[in-house]
């Protein structure tokens, strides 16, 4: 059966819109249609009815169909949004009065998480990435290039990595939407959940495709200016493909992305995806939420650019000692002078997101309330840059220049347009009398022709003797006069009649008509010229977005600084001294987040000194007592071991963002990569066990930590039998220790471990203390030197409230296993990893197995040659074995 013309319309606009819900503009109405309507039923709560009856003799069923009024789009939009999907906006896209036939209809955006600029759509602390990635292989290199946009603000970068780090980047970026081959495999799912996935055709993630889009858009050459080379071929395939992507959705100016950086590894800190994920950095693992986190802690900006760019400082901390010190200068500097802090910090109450105001402006989806917040902003300009007159470090100096006053741009805006200004241009009313001659005339015609009608229906009335006679409007006849049927018989006959109603009837007369016209005429034409002034200021303003993005970027720094002297100055924190050498040093320390989430005062402050091999060895020349390079913490459960090691770390990454930290002095050795493996845990949707995926992330440490790196290590070894893990953990202590020599804290509860204070010279053992008391164990939460003498399990069983008879019973188990072992000399450390000096080789010692042919592998193994993995491999293939000929 033909379509209708309009159906066909539908189809075409389908066609375009993909798997996008379709919103196709009918009238007052968005309508879905077919699969669209069933859909959105479901997930936006719309009533589903049908466009026809369908054609029962030939089997067709009736068209499904769904609508909502065209002014709730945006409540729609965001609930599609929200439900993970995209919607195709379709549009009449010419008046219906002019239309010939039927009125022309275009998709004119496709919307998604990744692409929206609205503000209610947007979460306003978080930057909004739209990412892809394009797989790269060439005859000598695999890489993953990687290009990411944020177009409600027009941040552009890119990136190539190896295959192996797409997920640790993927946590750093934090993108909402990605783009990705349709023709690769699923992403593993912990990268694509609470993300939208979209598939692109292979075409789009080719080097020509990419070429085109990119010269296309920023100009032929323009890469390389951006700092852009050869070997950034990936780079720039993700970033064609996600520049085409938007070129193809949003059918609007894309004018604000004026710029594309590309990000080069070794400039920031390197935090893979589980050490971001354990150290808590931006959200909480409990329920993924900022509150909690280091970011939620941190975080005392006034405006939303200020909270996006801490976020973005946090994922990215610095590694160059000059720019943190430059950080720290500037904190310093406003943390002493207290009431410049709180003046600047009061004036950027008033500064709106000027970011995501300009992308609006530049991509012609403004409202005049934007413009009016624009002005508003600049308002303040000159009273943040006169309050940075008198600053001394060189980081505020350069903000200070940077701040670019506008001062024509303002002065336009602030003739031109009213103090509040409605949400769209429409509505009318929002420039200045004063301002245009001609919209002032046209305004005061359509004023005047009201009143005239005003006294015509006075008039009418005197002379009709008709006192409930009103002049009314509607669109088709224009104004006309009412009259009730009660007084019909009173109604001249220059009255021409033009509608009957139940209780009235309605009349136009000639002078009504001739009014009529003069002022719809007037509104008219000043609705126009509004809209047109609307348009040139928005223009006025969109020519000056560079000046005002790096203005705005300005003040966006300005905010996350003086959140940061703000909150050294409410939780009395310390700068830290920046070092080039890896060593760490901090008296007093404090956990960030529980030194404020724990009661005042109670939180115990604690001290750590350590550096790396290099550093050590350099140092012993001088001073043979300097500190070690390994720390191994043993000590009770619930002691607070895990909380410590998470504190190291945390105030090492805080330095390196430029944040003064919680404790009372710290000297701190910039770190180039931080590697945390705190807590169990699983990772079932890739099908690995806790122990899998704890040794693949052991593995990663050992592989790539350099001199230079910070670890922190919690538990190594517990996923598995006690002799497996001690002997994993043996192995993983002997390689940081002997080969990366980095910082490390290891905390576990392998008392047997401690032994090796006395074979490894950089390890130093520490532990938690505690106090028996009544056969209680009070935890004192202080770090002291020396091991801990047992683990206290059964104690913290009984605080946990394990019933009292299986306590009892098993501390009686226990008392029995340790006179055991006692009489037949046998210990946990039956099983010990022992490392010759001589070959290096490892060799395991099996007591038991004196004669046993494993031993020979065992001897010949070079252990040297292998990765820790395959080491880890190899142990727990013996052990099995061990295990089935101890059981026969
Ligand atoms: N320095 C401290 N001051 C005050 N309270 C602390 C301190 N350190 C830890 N705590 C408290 O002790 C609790 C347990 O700490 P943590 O998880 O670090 O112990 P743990 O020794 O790693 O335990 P387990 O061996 O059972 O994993 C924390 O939740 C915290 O409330």
């Amino acid at each position: 059966m033909a379509l209708t013309p309009m159906m066909q319309q539908y189809h075409d606009a389908k066609q375009v819109a993909g798997d996008a819900l379709l919103l196709f503009r009918m009238g007052d109405f968005y309508e879905l249609f077919h699969e669209d309507a069933t859909k959105a039923a479901g997930i936006l709560g719309l009533s589903l009815t049908s466009r026809d009856k369908g054609d029962p003799k030939n089997g067709k069923e009736p068209t499904p169909m769904a609508g909502f009024p065209h002014h709730q789009l945006d409540q729609y939009l965001a609930k599609i949004i929200a439900a993970g999907m995209r919607a195709a906006v379709c549009e009449q896209v010419e008046d219906p009065k002019e239309a010939k036939g039927i009125v022309r209809r275009d998709v004119t955006r496709i919307v998604s998480r990744g692409t929206v600029t609205d503000d209610t759509l947007l979460d306003p602390q978080s930057s909004n990435f739209l990412l892809a990635i394009a797989p790269y292989e060439s005859s000598d290199r695999s890489a993953c290039g990687l290009a990411w946009i944020d177009v409600s603000t027009g941040r552009f970068e890119a990136t190539s990595v190896d295959p192996s780090r797409l997920g640790d980047e993927l946590a750093r970026i934090a993108p909402v939407e990605l783009l990705v081959r349709e023709d690769r495999p699923p992403l593993p799912v912990e990268w694509s959940e609470r993300r939208v996935v979209t598939s692109r055709p292979p075409w789009a993630f080719g080097q020509q495709a990419a070429k085109a889009a990119l010269d296309k858009h920023f100009g032929p050459h323009a890469l390389e200016g951006f700092g852009f080379n050869e070997s950034d071929a990936p780079a720039l395939a993700a970033a064609g493909a996600v520049l085409d992507y938007l070129v193809e959705t949003q059918k609007a100016s894309m004018a604000h992305i004026d710029r594309l950086v590309p990000h080069r590894t070794g400039s920031t800190l390197e935090i893979d995806e589980s050490t971001r994920r354990s150290l808590e950095i931006t959200k909480t693992i409990r329920d993924g939420t900022r509150e909690g986190s280091l970011w939620g802690v941190l975080d005392r900006t006034i405006t939303s650019m200020g909270a996006r760019l801490l976020g973005d400082w946090l994922a990215n901390p610095l590694t160059s000692v000059d720019t943190i010190v430059a950080r720290h200068d500037a904190v310093e500097e406003l943390l002493k002078n207290a009431s410049l802090t709180t003046a600047l910090r009061e004036t950027l109450r008033s500064i709106y997101d000027m970011p995501r105001l300009l992308a609006r402006i530049t991509t012609g989806r403004a409202s005049p309330r934007d413009l009016c917040f624009v002005a508003r902003t600049l308002a303040c300009l000159p009273k943040v840059k006169a309050k940075l007159a008198d600053r001394t470090s060189a980081r505020l100096e350069q903000l200070h220049t940077r701040i670019d006053l506008c001062g024509g741009i303002r002065k336009d805006l602030e003739t031109a347009l009213e103090e509040e200004c409605p949400l769209t241009a429409r509505e009318g009313g929002f420039i200045r009398s004063g301002f245009n001659a001609e919209l002032d005339e046209q305004r005061e015609l359509a004023k005047g022709g009201k009143q005239w009608i005003a006294k015509y229906q006075a008039e009418a009335i005197e002379r009709t003797g008709i006192p409930s006679m009103k002049i009314g409007f509607n669109r088709v006849f224009g104004y006309y006069l009412e009259v009730t049927h009660a007084h019909r018989d009173k109604v001249p006959d220059d009255f021409i009649r033009k509608q009957t109603l139940k209780n009235a009837e309605r009349y136009v007369t000639p002078e009504l008509k001739e009014y009529e016209e003069k002022v719809l005429a007037a509104e008219e034409r000043a609705q126009t010229l509004e809209y047109d002034l609307f348009v040139e200021l928005r223009e006025t303003v969109a020519s000056a977005a560079k000046r005002l993005q790096a203005t705005a970027t300005a003040l966006a720094e300005i905010d996350c600084l003086a959140s940061l002297a703000e909150l050294a100055r409410s939780r009395n924190y310390v700068r830290p001294e920046m070092v080039d050498q890896a060593k760490l040093e901090i008296i007093g320390g404090r956990h960030p987040v529980l030194d404020v989430t724990e009661p005042e005062g109670t939180f115990v402050p604690n001290d750590v000194a350590c550096k790396s091999r290099e550093s050590r060895v350099e140092s012993l020349e001088e001073d043979p007592a300097e500190g070690a390079s390994f720390l191994l913490i043993t000590g009770p459960n619930m002691a607070g071991k895990s909380t410590y090691i998470r504190q190291v770390a945390l105030l090492t990454l805080m330095s390196q963002v430029g944040s003064f930290v919680p404790a009372e002095k710290a000297t701190v050795g910039v770190a180039d990569r931080i590697f945390a493996r705190v807590g169990a845990s699983d990772d079932l949707a890739r099908g690995r066990s806790t122990f899998m995926v704890e040794m693949t992330e052991t593995a990663r440490i050992l592989n790539t930590a350099t001199p230079r790196s910070l670890v922190i290590l919690d538990e190594i070894g517990r996923g598995t039998s006690t002799y497996d893990g001690l002997s994993i953990a043996w192995a993983v202590v002997e390689h940081l220790h002997n080969v990366v020599g980095c910082r490390t804290l290891f905390a576990t509860h392998y008392h047997e471990l401690t032994d090796l204070e006395a074979q490894l010279t950089g390890l130093a053992n520490f532990n938690v203390a505690v106090q028996e008391h009544a056969g209680r164990v009070v935890f004192l939460h202080r770090i002291i030197s020396g091991s801990a003498d047992k683990s206290y399990g059964i104690h913290v069983a009984q605080l946990a409230g394990v019933p009292r008879e299986v306590n009892e019973r098993a501390a009686d188990i226990l008392e029995q296993l340790e006179a055991k072992s006692a009489q037949t000399g046998e210990s946990d450390q039956r099983y010990r990893l022992d490392r010759p000096a001589k070959n290096g080789s490892l060799q395991m010692t099996l007591f038991e197995m004196a004669d046993h042919p494993l031993l020979d592998e065992i001897r010949e193994l070079d252990i040297d040659s292998m990765t820790p993995l395959e080491a880890f491999g190899k142990l727990s293939d013996w052990h099995e074995q061990l295990g089935t000929l101890q059981d026969s």
